[in-house]
C-alpha cells in the first residue's frame, strides 16, 4: 500500500544496534515540554528503518498524523469510491479531526517509538535457522522424506498475499521434483492461513480494477490449476483456524489433519464473493449439498470435529499433542513404498483431473466480475476501517 509522507518511504533493513540507539533517543525525547520538531524529523527516520512492516492500520494512523502534524485538520474532499487508498487514507486524517498539530506531532514521535521497541524486540524468529533461502513468506524444510511448506506470516495470521501465492506454487513445483514421498502445507502461529490477503485488493491504482481482477483470476486459476495436477500425496496439516481459499483447496487434498482449535469458515457471500479452489464441485461432493451450501452460501463457520463429521477433515488431534502425533504418522506414512504411493495418487486423480480444470475455470471467471462489484468493495474497505470481522 503506498502511503504517502513518512510511510511512503518505508524501507526495512538497517542494523539492529542503530535501531535501538534511535529508538532510545526517541523514547528520551518523550519529555513533558512535548516532542519538538525536530524529534519528529528523527522519528521520520526512525520509520525507515524499521525492520518488521507495522501493517496497514498502523501505516494509516502514521499516515494521518503526519499530515495532521504538518497541514493541520484534513480539508480536502473525500476521494471517490474506487479510490480505495486515498479513501482511507482520507477517513484516517480526517477521524483526528481538530487535533492539535502538536499533539498529532507528540503521537507520532511515541508510535514510532513504541514502534521501534519491539521492532527490536521481536527479531528472533523461531524457525529463521532452519528457513531455506528463496523463499521470504514460507518456510521450507526437507527431513524424513517429507517436504514442509509453512505459511510465515504468523502476525497476520497468514494472510496469503500476491508473492506467497507465487512462493507456494514455486515450493509446490520444486517438492514434485525433489526426494520426498509427502508434502505438507502448514502454517506458523495461531492461524493456518486466514485466506487471501484482503490487501490484494487495495493496491489497484484507479483505472486499472478490470485488468487486475483479470490479473488476480489468472493467478489464482495457476495456484488452483497446481493443486490440481500435484503429482505427490499432499497433506494439510491445520494448526489453527483456516479461512477463505485456505479452506476450499482442502478438497483437493490427499490428507487433512486438524488441531481441535482449528475452524474452517468460507465466508464469501459476507465478502461479496463467491467459492473458489473447486471447493463449488469439490465440497457438495464430500459433504453433501445442504452441508456445502451451509458454509460456501451462507459461510458457516465449522468446528475441526463438525469438518471432520462431515468428511473435509480426516482426523481431529487434541492440540496438546497435535504436532507430536501428526508427525509420528507423516513419518510412518513416509516409510511407504514411495512409488506406489505415487501412482495411488495419480489413479485417483487422473479421473477427475479434467473436470476438476473446467470447474477451477468457471469459479474463476466468475469471481473476476466478483471482484469488481460495490458488494466486494465495500466489504474489503469495512475490513480494514475495522467496521467488519469475520
Ligand atoms: C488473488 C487470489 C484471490 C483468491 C480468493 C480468495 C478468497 C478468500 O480467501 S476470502 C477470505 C479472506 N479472508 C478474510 O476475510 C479474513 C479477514 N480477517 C479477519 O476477519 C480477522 O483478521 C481474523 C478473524 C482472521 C482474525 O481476527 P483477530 O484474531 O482479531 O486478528 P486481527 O484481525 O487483529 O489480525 C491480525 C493482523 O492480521 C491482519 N489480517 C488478518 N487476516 C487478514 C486478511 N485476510 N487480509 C489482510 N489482513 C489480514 C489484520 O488486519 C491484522 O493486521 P494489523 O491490524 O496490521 O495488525
Amino acid at each position: 500500500m503506498a502511503l504517502a509522507g513518512a510511510v511512503r518511504c518505508w524501507r526495512p533493513g538497517a542494523g539492529p544496534s542503530s535501531l535501538q540507539m534511535q529508538a532510545l533517543s526517541l523514547h528520551m525525547s518523550k519529555t513533558a515540554m512535548g516532542a519538538s520538531q525536530k524529534d519528529f524529523e528523527s522519528a521520520m527516520n526512525q520509520v525507515k528503518l524499521l525492520k518488521k512492516d507495522p501493517g496497514n492500520e498502523v501505516k494509516l494512523k502514521l499516515y494521518a498524523l503526519y499530515k495532521q502534524t504538518t497541514e493541520g485538520p484534513c480539508n480536502t474532499p473525500r476521494p471517490g469510491v474506487f479510490d480505495l487508498i486515498n479513501k482511507a487514507k482520507w477517513d484516517a486524517w480526517n477521524a483526528l479531526g481538530n487535533l492539535p498539530k502538536e499533539t498529532a506531532r507528540q503521537n507520532y514521535v511515541d508510535l514510532v517509538s513504541d514502534l521501534s521497541s519491539s521492532d527490536s524486540s521481536s527479531q528472533v524468529k523461531p524457525e529463521t535457522d532452519r528457513k531455506q533461502p528463496g523463499y521470504e513468506t514460507l518456510v521450507v524444510t526437507s527431513e524424513d522424506s517429507i517436504t514442509k511448506i509453512m505459511m510465515n506470516r504468523p502476525a497476520k495470521k497468514n494472510a496469503l498475499t500476491i508473492q506467497m501465492y507465487r512462493e507456494i506454487m514455486l515450493a509446490l513445483e520444486a517438492a514434485s521434483k525433489d526426494d520426498s514421498t509427502i508434502i505438507v502445507l502448514t502454517g506458523n502461529g495461531d492461524y493456518y492461513s486466514s485466506g487471501n490477503d484482503l490487501m490484494n485488493f487495495m493496491n489497484t491504482p484507479p483505472g486499472e480494477m478490470e485488468k487486475e481482477a483479470k490479473n488476480g483470476a489468472i493467478l489464482l486459476r495457476d495456484f488452483v490449476g497446481c493443486f490440481i495436477d500435484f503429482p505427490k500425496p499432499l497433506v494439510a496439516v491445520i494448526n489453527g483456524p483456516a479461512v477463505g481459499i485456505s479452506v476450499t483447496i482442502l478438497g483437493l487434498f490427499d490428507l487433512v489433519y486438524a488441531s481441535d482449535r482449528a475452524t474452517f469458515h468460507t465466508p464469501f457471500t459476507h465478502l461479496g464473493q463467491s467459492p473458489e479452489g473447486c471447493s463449488s464441485y469439490t465440497f457438495p461432493k464430500i459433504m453433501g449439498q445442504a452441508k456445502a451450501a451451509e458454509m460456501l452460501m451462507f459461510g458457516k463457520k465449522l468446528t475441526a470435529r463438525e469438518a471432520c463429521a462431515q468428511g473435509l477433515v480426516t482426523e481431529v488431534f487434541p492440540d496438546s499433542t497435535f504436532q507430536k502425533e501428526v508427525w509420528t504418522r507423516l513419518k510412518a506414512y513416509s516409510k511407504l513404498p514411495r512409488n506406489a504411493l505415487h501412482i495411488s495418487k495419480q489413479s485417483i486423480r487422473n479421473l477427475e483431473k479434467e473436470k476438476l480444470h473446467a470447474v477451477n475455470a468457471e469459479e474463476n471467471s466468475v469471481l473476476q466480475e466478483r471482484w469488481l462489484s460495490d458488494e466486494c468493495m465495500n466489504a474489503v474497505m469495512s475490513f480494514f476501517s475495522r467496521k467488519a470481522k469475520l
